[in-house]
């Protein structure tokens, strides 16, 4: 066994150090410091980040900056950026950062310059899209390409999914872009029926190509093609694949040649850089494309050249790992004050939760210290109307992360003042809340007697002192999402080295894959379920079972 993070010196400190945070109110760190902002707050990319609401002073950032260096923070980011073996359990590199360079660098896996392929890629995807936007690139019957439907699941849907939403503003070419990727038939039979199978192309996307899902739904579509063009020579002008797994694809029945590769040292959830991207490209243009890599590509940057105490994704990492595993925050929300974002949160779920939901280091010790929080959110003004409460008056502690655009996508009269208000007032009040003596005051302003007052001031105070980091940008454009991406991106990764997790495998995953294989065959009235299941389980299956 090797040593836990928790058992070395720099955690020893932090530990130490959080003793003295016990009943510290956050609005009273403001009272004491007027300058609270300008000095826990940095800009880069197109990005402010204030981390001033949270609960540190000069020391916890000094003490949560040695453990970055006790963990060597610095040769692990060396590491990952020249293509070494980061995802041990995979023997995989983890090179998402070549897919979106915009340099002259030489770019090695295993000794081999990928820069090249990936150039080659990206010219491909150049050609496709501007045929399929000039009209080239026709359906069988002769007719423009007018719908996309992207078949894939996780890091094949979230990510495009996530970014053609939030760049609408952007899209050309008056392409409707659609997602199909869950099994429940619903997905895939409500999507097709809007559809002309003469004018729809569909892209298959799955880094293996062997994903239950994926190829569920890439059969069902082809047949439900095939039943109105009659002719399978007429696929090759209607399906194209994004996948590592050439032989899979030709199995399949897709050539080759409609194939846009991808390689095993791009995870899926890092994976909406590469040729997965292509449905937004689809959508907003190759230009654009190339804007949203160049974004990403100066937040890498940052990350690797920008000292720790500067250092976005460095800065949000820490700032997160003090939240989780010693000030006790076991979740984490994520609240876009900008609709376009509003999908944000789902993709951010399967970034952090499927990277940093883990419970053994890289030796396969089991940690003794909380890693990865729960990640959920919705758009901030929604969330007001559902969740909020909790935030403000429930039991736990709950960091946020507020995303915050100063310009409206599409602006219109006082709406973009009146969003504005809302997220400041949230900041405020989830960090200011309103004690006691305040409440009492602003009730005897309603005009509330003193009976009421005494009957509703427990139910009308709020204990304010939830953390918070404010992320804020201009607008939405194509290269600021990229820079926003890559900075959560890197952040996971810069906890993953704090928490001494591989964030690039995903075996969680795997069980449920290996159980559902076998009880299909019950399901289908095919045979016996050969698994030892329980009595719940053999219950509900007679009754499912055909
Ligand atoms: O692209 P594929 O191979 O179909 O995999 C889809 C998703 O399944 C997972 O392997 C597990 O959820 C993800 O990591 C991945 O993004």
């Amino acid at each position: 066994m090797s040593i836990l993070v928790s058992n070395t010196p720099a955690w020893q400190a932090l530990q130490q150090h959080q003793k003295q945070w016990t009943g510290v109110s956050l609005r009273h760190l403001f009272d004491a410091d007027s300058s609270r902002f300008s000095t826990y707050s940095v800009e880069n990319s197109g990005l402010l980040l204030d981390y001033s609401r949270n609960y540190l002073n000069a020391e916890t950032r000094t003490l949560l900056l040695a453990l970055a260096e006790q963990m060597q923070l610095s040769d692990w980011i060396k590491r990952l950026y020249q293509g070494d073996e980061v995802n041990h359990t995979e023997h995989r590199a983890a090179l998402h950062m070549a897919l979106r360079h915009r340099g002259n660098a030489v770019i090695r896996v295993n000794g081999k310059d990928v820069m090249p392929e990936v150039q080659s890629v990206l010219q491909r995807m150049k050609q496709f899209v501007t045929a399929v936007h000039q009209g080239e690139w026709r359906g069988f019957t002769g007719k423009r390409i007018e719908s996309v439907v992207n078949i894939g699941i996780g890091g094949s849907d979230l990510g495009p999914v996530m970014v053609t939403r939030a760049l609408k503003a952007y899209h050309i070419g008056g392409l409707r872009i659609h997602f199909v990727s869950n099994v429940d038939s619903t997905h895939l039979m409500e999507t097709i029926a809007e559809l002309n199978p003469e004018t729809t192309l569909f892209i298959i996307a799955s880094k293996t190509f062997s994903t239950q899902e994926t190829m569920l739904n890439a059969n069902s579509a082809r047949d439900w093609f095939l039943s109105h063009a009659q002719n399978p020579a007429a696929v090759a002008q209607h399906f194209v694949a994004i996948s590592t797994a050439k032989e899979r694809v030709s199995a399949f029945g897709i050539d080759t040649k409609n194939m846009f590769e991808f390689w095993d040292w791009v995870g899926g959830r890092f994976s909406l850089w590469s040729a997965i991207g292509l449905p937004i490209a689809l959508a907003i243009g190759m230009e654009q494309f190339e804007e949203f890599l160049h974004g990403a590509y100066l937040m890498d940057e940052h990350f690797y050249h920008a000292p720790f105490d500067e250092n976005l994704p460095v800065l949000l990492g820490l700032i997160g790992v003090w939240n989780s595993s010693f000030l006790g925050a076991a979740t984490q929300v994520i609240l876009p004050y900008d609709f376009a974002l509003e999908h944000l949160p789902a993709y951010l779920q399967q970034l952090k939760m499927e990277s940093l939901g883990k419970r053994v280091t890289r030796h396969g010790d089991v940690v003794d210290y909380a890693t990865c929080p729960i990640i959920w959110g919705a758009a901030g003004n929604n969330g007001q109307h559902a969740f909020y409460q909790l935030l403000h008056q429930g039991t736990h502690l709950i960091p946020a992360d507020f995303i915050i655009a100063a310009h409206s996508q599409r602006p219109l009269g006082t709406h973009q003042a009146a969003t504005l208000s809302n997220a400041l007032a949230q900041i405020l009040a989830l960090m200011h809340g309103r004690n006691a003596e305040e409440t009492q005051t602003a009730l005897r302003a309603s005009g509330l007697s003193e009976q009421e007052i005494v009957q509703q001031l427990s139910h009308r105070t709020f204990p304010g002192n939830q953390p918070s980091n404010t992320l804020l940008y201009q607008r939405l454009s194509p290269a600021i999402l990229g820079a926003l991406i890559a900075l959560y991106e890197h952040k996971v990764f810069v906890q993953s080295v704090c928490w001494d997790l591989n964030p690039f495998d995903q075996w969680g995953v795997e069980l449920g894959k290996q159980v559902a294989n076998g009880l299909l065959p019950a399901l289908l009235g095919q045979g016996q379920v050969t698994l030892p299941i329980d009595g719940s389980t053999q219950a509900l299956l007679q009754r499912l079972a055909r």
